[in-house]
């Protein structure tokens, strides 16, 4: 049975899109929405790099991602993309030509799922991004997906990528530990309970439908299922089962969001500094707010931004509180998708993505995207990319000025907060209205950026930040382009160098009109490039 998810629909217009190539044969796609970043609020007016220093050559420079400047030059920037692509790496893309080929094709976050793979592998992987980034001036943002503890199948055994069920044959889902390879037709299960918790009669759920089996006899540890709607079945699918229509919540509703081996994973991402931690089956905002406390105490000098995964019907019912407390959300549609009807999935997609922006979270869609590529012949990653990047819905949206019929909602929580907000409201609707080329903000904590991304106006935002993980988080926001520059309180002075620095790469010409806000002085300036 195929599964279909809307896209990208105008009202759930997306602040980035992801690509997941992962295995040789499974790409699949996310897009993400604008984030409000909580922030060290305390970043003082001193200047700091990653390690606190500004190494000398930094004063002088501006520094933007090596793709993102390219298709500026080659599309112009009213035509840049504004939705970001987050893109999962496997086997087949961690090589380092790969990385750099999907780093040149617009990936924007590279996503290490924590479900697959050994640590030293994914340490190989961090590691190689940000090689990339320092030798070929790139800015790709590393996200680390916790497994959760939710249940499974496991491996499949020696190197097979995938298993085939076909219409009728029986398969033996266990809770043994088998040796490698697995007997014929076996798949062992994560959740010591399974066996337990299953009846005769029930519909087992691979990945959401991707295959359903029937229960047909339970011998201790193992259960005999026969397969009732034929497909393919990848490692550590999501396994979800259903008794007279209805998603069975046992015992397994009682397992941990965050299970022991996600916490090694997690001061695993805090100790190779990943810039998001994305956690699965999230259920309410406790779990978020404890996390947050968790990376607070080990991780002082950085900010990890905590996204929540919006994949289960325990989210659903705590949504609201879930996004508040959270520094974005990732519609993952995979997984959601088997926990309600797929035919639910584009409202309850709809309803996530609203609430980001309009609470100022940034908001990935995941999943299903580019279904189609899992079997697509060659490089299908790249493919995927290519295709998403070509977001035709943006262009689309623009000419349709659908910015204009959103209504936000004041999301301030102090005066200051709220004269940023206005600020940004006016500098977008002034863009819009005025068609300037650009809007420029001066922003040390990524905040007023955000702001001017929830917006989501008609024209790029170049976002000036001095720092490298800043810069990097900023990443997937909606419309933003991340640049990392030193400046001071001197707006005119910042305004100055910042015209030339573009001048000289190519990247703005005298004329153009653009607007510029700073969370220092809480000013709009409208100009022309001198
Ligand atoms: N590091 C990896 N090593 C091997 N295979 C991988 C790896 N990452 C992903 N895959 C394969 O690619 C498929 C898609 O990966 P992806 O991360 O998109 O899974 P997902 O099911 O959407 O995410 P989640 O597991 O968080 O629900 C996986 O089912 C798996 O077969
Ligand atoms: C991305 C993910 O976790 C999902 O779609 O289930
Ligand atoms: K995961
Ligand atoms: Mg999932």
């Amino acid at each position: 049975m195929a599964q279909a998810f809307h896209l990208l629909s105008p009202s759930s217009l997306p602040t980035a899109t992801i690509t997941k190539p992962s295995l040789t044969s499974s790409p699949r796609l996310l897009s993400v929405r604008p984030i409000r970043r909580r922030l060290p609020s305390a970043i003082s007016a001193v200047i700091v790099s990653d390690n606190g220093k500004t190494p000398p050559e930094a004063v002088a420079t501006i520094e933007v991602d090596a793709a993102t400047e390219a298709e500026m030059k080659e599309n112009g920037f009213r035509s840049t993309r504004r939705t970001k692509l987050v893109c999962t790496i496997g086997p087949a893309t961690c090589g380092e030509e790969q990385l750099e080929a999907l780093a040149v094709g617009g990936m924007n976050v590279a996503r290490i799922n924590m479900c697959h793979g050994t640590r030293e592998w994914h340490r190989s992987v961090i590691r190689s991004v940000r090689r990339l980034n320092e030798e070929k001036g790139f800015a790709v943002a590393v996200m680390m997906d916790t497994e959760g503890s939710e249940i499974h199948m496991g491996d499949l055994g020696g190197s097979a990528p995938s298993a085939r069920a076909e219409d009728g044959e029986v398969w033996t889902f266990s809770v043994r530990a088998f040796n490698s390879p697995l007997p014929e037709r076996t798949i062992t299960v994560n959740y010591d309970g399974f066996a337990e918790d299953v009846k005769v009669g029930d519909e087992l759920l691979v990945d959401g439908g991707m295959v359903r089996f029937e229960v047909i006899e339970k011998i201790g540890p193992d259960v005999k299922c026969i397969c009732t709607d034929p497909g393919l079945m990848l490692p550590r699918a999501n396994l979800t089962f259903w008794r007279e229509g209805s998603l069975v919540r046992e015992r397994n509703a009682m397992l941990p969001t965050i299970s022991s081996k996600d916490w090694l994973d997690i001061d695993f991402g805090i100790a190779e500094g990943v810039d998001f931690i994305a956690i699965s089956f999230v259920k309410s905002a406790e779990v978020i707010n404890h996390l947050k406390s968790y990376i607070a105490a080990r991780a002082r000098d950085s900010d990890i931004a905590v996204i929540a995964k919006i994949e289960s019907i325990d989210s659903l019912a705590n949504l609201e509180e879930i996004i508040r407390v959270s520094d974005g959300a990732m519609v993952a549609r995979g997984d959601l998708g088997a926990q309600i009807p797929l035919e639910q999935v584009p409202a309850a997609q709809q309803k996530i993505v609203q609430l980001c922006r309009q609470l100022n979270r940034p908001v990935i869609v995941a999943s299903q995207l580019l279904e189609s590529m899992i079997e697509y012949p060659t490089q299908p990653e790249l493919k995927s990319l290519t295709s998403l990047k070509r977001l035709r819905i943006e262009k689309w949206w623009r000419e349709e000025k659908r910015h204009e019929a959103v209504v936000l909602p004041d999301i301030a929580s102090s005066f200051s907060d709220s004269i940023s907000e206005e600020i940004c409201n006016s500098a977008a609707k002034m863009a819009n209205n005025l068609e300037v080329d650009a809007l420029f903000v001066f922003t040390k904590s990524g905040h007023m950026a955000s702001l001017l991304s929830r917006c989501r106006p008609d024209c790029p935002i170049f976002a000036f930040t001095n720092t490298t993980s800043v810069r990097r988080r900023l990443n997937l926001q909606w419309g933003l382009i991340p640049f990392r520059l030193t400046f001071s309180d001197d707006m005119e002075s910042n305004l100055n160098r910042t015209f030339s620095l573009l001048k000289a790469r190519g990247m703005i010409k005298s004329g153009d009109l653009i607007i510029a806000v700073s969370d220092m002085l809480q000013s709009i300036q409208v100009m022309n490039v001198p």
